[in-house]
């Protein structure tokens, strides 16, 4: 009988890729033609405008929505055929946070990060501690175990979110706007630790949010979503100096440009009931 090789993860597929993926809500497509490759190690921001199509995408690459045209690939694998069970194992080596990364309010710190570990896993008590004792570690709140979520601060009730979204050691950590409502020092804070945990543990992430100044210096990769697309991505340096008059409002903070301030409207004068010749 032949000698069986060892099947090694090949580390040039990306973690995640959408090849031509259009996809939406109750046969409405939200973007389409996207193309995007998610390096293993890598952390991608998704930015944009409001309402754009930033977490939809989120959505479409951890397939909690199909898309309805195009390919979601995990790993090099089409997660359109995959079965419950092919589903359910891929979803394990995703971490979640999402906007505010509620905790149960009645569990304290370390049930809160333990959630998962029970939920999922058969694990004894003994090695559920030490577990949870490490992520706790790693987000530097180890000391904070028994707390209940009411006596920590909102910077600190994130990071129990981080550890909790790493409790099952992920793959891919997808977070939606995991800065929204922090102070600028929880703020940072928090941002730092993305990138160090990502690194540390070997993880890649991908992360929605409106805060630029944060991201970029965390990002290795940023796509921007606007108008159904991704209209433009790069490194942090590429689109701060990109010449896209759609990115340079959105990267520059102006008010106006190809997104405008005043929605369409009959001329000012005309609702205000002014002619334009003196009375
Ligand atoms: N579950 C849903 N069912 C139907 N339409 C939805 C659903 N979720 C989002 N949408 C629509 O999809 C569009 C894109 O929304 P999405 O939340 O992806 O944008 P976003 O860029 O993340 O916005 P924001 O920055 O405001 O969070 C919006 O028009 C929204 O109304």
């Amino acid at each position: 009988m032949p000698a069986q090789r060892l099947q090694t993860p090949d580390q040039e597929t990306p973690l995640i890729e959408l090849r031509d993926v259009s996809c939406g809500y109750a046969g409405r497509a939200i973007l389409q033609g996207v193309n995007l490759q998610l390096r293993r190690g890598s952390v991608l921001a998704l930015i944009g405008t409001s309402g754009g199509g930033k977490t939809t995408l989120l959505r479409a690459l951890s397939r909690q929505i199909t898309p309805m045209a195009g390919q979601a690939l995990f790993d090099g694998q089409d997660m359109a055929g995959l079965d419950q069970a092919g589903l359910f194992a891929v979803r394990r080596r995703m971490g979640m946070l999402f906007q505010f990364g509620a905790l149960f309010t009645d569990l304290n710190v370390f049930e809160n990060v333990a959630f998962p570990l029970r939920e999922h896993t058969k694990l004894p008590e003994s090695m559920i501690r030490d577990l949870v004792l490490m992520k706790l570690n790693a987000v530097g709140l180890r000391g904070a175990r028994d707390l209940m979520p009411s006596e920590i601060s909102g910077g600190m009730a994130r990071r129990v979110a981080l550890a909790r979204a790493i409790a099952l050691d992920p793959d891919l950590v997808l977070y939606d706007e995991p800065f929204a409502g922090l102070d600028p020092i929880s703020l940072g804070v928090t941002a730092r630790l993305i990138r160090d945990l990502n690194d540390a543990l070997g993880l890649t992430s991908v992360i929605v949010s409106h805060d630029l100044h944060e991201t970029f210096a965390i990002a290795d990769h940023v796509a921007m979503v606007a108008n159904g697309r991704v209209v433009a991505q790069g490194t942090p340096e590429e689109l701060r100096h990109s010449q896209d008059p759609l990115v340079q409002q959105f990267v520059g903070a102006q008010p106006d440009g190809p997104v405008r301030f005043h929605q369409p409207a009959v001329p000012v004068l005309e609702d205000f009931g002014v002619s334009g010749r003196s009375a």
